[in-house]
């Protein structure tokens, strides 16, 4: 059957929503986006998310994770480059969310306003030889701006920090809330899950068990010995002899610095992150 013309007309007009989006800043008086404004495709109603860091090793697939999820109506991809490439390809996946690029500086608050959910993964990665802490003069910069333009434009979204070094990140996003009035300890959360990740993996590897049916608690932070695994709570109930204490933390402790220095050969061939530390981190990020 033929579409009528008013069929026709509501079809152009939500093509031309969808390649047009309105100037949000200058909606509802600036003060973020209604929920009519924010259907996916098809017109069901989701959460928006914005990622930060959108073109790069964990930003890309996180982009690609977050179009698959259903919760997402609305999810912007923000970079300092590549951006309109990545976008262009996230966009064209046959989910609902709605996906929009932004690059540079000059459209950071375009990309943040209104957002439920920012997710951070921009700033640069450690190669061979470096701690995470090598990485904070450059990475505290970028995490200071960005969460800036977070406390003005979506000061309730939840953020998740996933630029490392976490353990320091987070305290400069909690201090750059403080000052601006916006701070909320519940919408703050640096990304550790993979340390839980590879804890469940080690210890069902020691147990002979599968790692789906392990659960390792894992407390503070995210960098050597402030990953603290809970061997005494594992679930299901079990013990471990002390050499197997040992051998277990030190490798739960020292997860990321195995994958950074085993992939030394891939990055001298200049090739691109890791695949399973990017899944992982992006797991982490959408279940912290
Ligand atoms: N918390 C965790 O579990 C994990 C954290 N990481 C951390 O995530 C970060 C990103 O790692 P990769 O994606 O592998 O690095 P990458 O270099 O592949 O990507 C980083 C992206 O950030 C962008 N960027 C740089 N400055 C920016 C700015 N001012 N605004 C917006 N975007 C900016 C870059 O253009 C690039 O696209 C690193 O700090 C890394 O250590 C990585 C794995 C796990
Ligand atoms: O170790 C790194 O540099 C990246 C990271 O945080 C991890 O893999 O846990």
């Amino acid at each position: 059957m033929q579409p009528n013309n008013s069929q026709v007309n509501r079809r152009i007009a939500t093509i031309s929503a969808h390649l047009n989006p309105p100037n949000y800043s200058q909606m509802e008086g600036g003060s973020g986006l209604g929920r009519a404004n924010c259907r996916a495709k098809g017109g069901s109603a989701g959460f928006k998310v914005a990622i930060l860091g959108a073109a790069g090793g964990i930003g890309q697939p996180l982009a690609m994770l977050m179009k698959m999820n259903p919760l997402v109506s609305v999810l912007h991809l923000y970079d300092v480059v590549n951006a309109p490439g990545v976008t262009a390809d996230i966009s064209h996946m046959d989910t609902g969310a709605v996906v929009r690029g932004f690059l540079g500086q000059q459209q950071l608050e375009e990309a943040l306003t209104g957002m439920d959910l920012v997710i951070i993964p921009a700033g640069v990665p450690r190669k061979p030889g470096m701690t995470r802490d090598d990485l904070f003069n450059i990475n505290a910069g970028i995490v200071k701006t960005l969460c800036e333009g977070i406390a003005k434009c979506c000061p309730k979204a939840i953020v998740n920090l996933i630029s490392n070094p976490v353990n320091s990140t987070v305290p400069i996003a909690a201090e750059v809330f403080k000052k601006a009035g916006t701070f909320d300890p519940k919408r703050l959360l640096g990304v550790t899950m993979l340390d839980v990740v590879r804890a469940n993996t080690f210890v069902a590897e020691v147990l002979g068990l599968d790692p789906r049916e392990v659960d390792v608690p894992v407390v503070g932070g995210h960098a050597g010995v402030t990953i603290l695994p809970l061997l005494s709570q594992v679930k299901p109930p079990c013990s471990f002899t002390q050499k197997e204490i040992d051998y277990l933390t030190d490798r739960i402790q020292n997860g990321g610095t195995e994958v950074v220095e085993g992939f030394v050969q891939r990055i001298r061939q200049n090739m691109s992150t890791p695949p399973f530390y990017t899944c992982r981190a992006n797991l982490a990020g959408i279940c912290a």
